[in-house]
């Protein structure tokens, strides 16, 4: 069925901005190119993804949520994505609860509404097997060497449900993002692509990060590879445990324990508009 008229939220974290649909209440069944077309700054209503809310029958949760990201593809995990379908469920009225467990491609996850209005996700634990990220890589190491066909790079690999590059440099301002992060964003090495975070170290508990994202291009923030980052800087031994992750687009608060105990990250959530797309 192709879909006419869809009404539509328009909605950030730390401005990381999304086009949320509500999948329950009206019919949505949007082709690759309908998706492409919703997000375009241009001819659309522009985003860096699309979430798709949507009933999930099973006995955990009450919902699930798909993205997509602006060229279309379909993933399997967004940080700030999560945070703002927990708002937007409680907002529509779609649930009276503020611990929101959610399902996604990548798993189940637990949302908190804050009573400040921050909401904290469990982002589940991370994954370092090279097969699972996935990443080509003959055994798991802290840090890869990569080449690409201008440079040798050093970077970490880490899944948060989808995959994450991570690179050390001593300043985020004059980070090669837009050259470094597309070269390695289809590096072959990924064989589902990869986002890739460029990151600095401030203090143990406080790193600097931007984040060339998977299928849109660097971002204003970006919540899965703020954990990510944090992930690969502790095991580096440069991070304890609790960090704040300034983004150009804001600070986030991740906590990681360490290996085989889940990520947890609190921010906040905008709600910016409403609207009705037509296709
Ligand atoms: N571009 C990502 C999806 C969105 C993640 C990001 N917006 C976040 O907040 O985690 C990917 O292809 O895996």
């Amino acid at each position: 069925m192709v879909s006419s008229a869809l009404n539509f939220t328009k909605m950030h974290g730390l401005g990381n901005d999304f086009v949320v649909l509500d999948g329950i209440n009206q019919c949505v069944d949007l082709s690759t190119a309908q998706i492409r077309h919703i997000a375009d700054r241009h001819l659309g209503v522009g985003c860096d993804q699309l979430l798709l809310v949507e009933a999930y029958d099973g006995a955990d949760a009450e919902f699930r949520y798909r993205i997509f990201n602006a060229d279309g593809s379909e993933v399997e995990q967004c940080g700030n994505g999560a945070r703002c379908f927990a708002r937007f469920v409680y907002d529509q009225g779609l649930t009276q609860h503020t611990t929101i467990p959610v399902v996604t491609a990548s798993g189940r996850i637990v949302l908190q509404i804050q009573a400040d209005g921050q909401v904290t996700v469990d982002m589940g634990v991370p994954v370092l097997e090279p097969a699972q990220i996935p990443f080509i890589s003959a055994q798991r190491q802290t840090l890869y060497t990569l080449e690409t066909h201008t440079t040798s790079v050093a970077l970490a690999a880490v899944s948060m449900g989808n995959p994450h590059a991570v690179l050390q440099v001593p300043d985020v301002e004059s980070a090669p993002v837009s050259t470094l992060g597309a070269a390695l964003e289809s590096h072959p090495a990924f064989p589902k692509r990869v986002n890739v975070g460029f990151m600095q170290v401030i203090g143990r508990d406080h790193i600097r990060l931007r984040v060339f994202e998977r299928g849109c291009g660097e971002t204003q923030a970006c919540g899965t590879g703020a954990c990510a980052a944090v992930v690969a800087g502790r095991l580096q031994g440069l991070l304890d445990e609790q960090v704040t992750v300034s983004l150009p687009g804001g600070d986030l608060q991740i906590r990681w324990q360490g290996e085989g105990q889940p990520v947890r990250m609190t921010g906040p959530t905008a709600t910016v508009f409403r609207g009705t797309l037509t296709l």
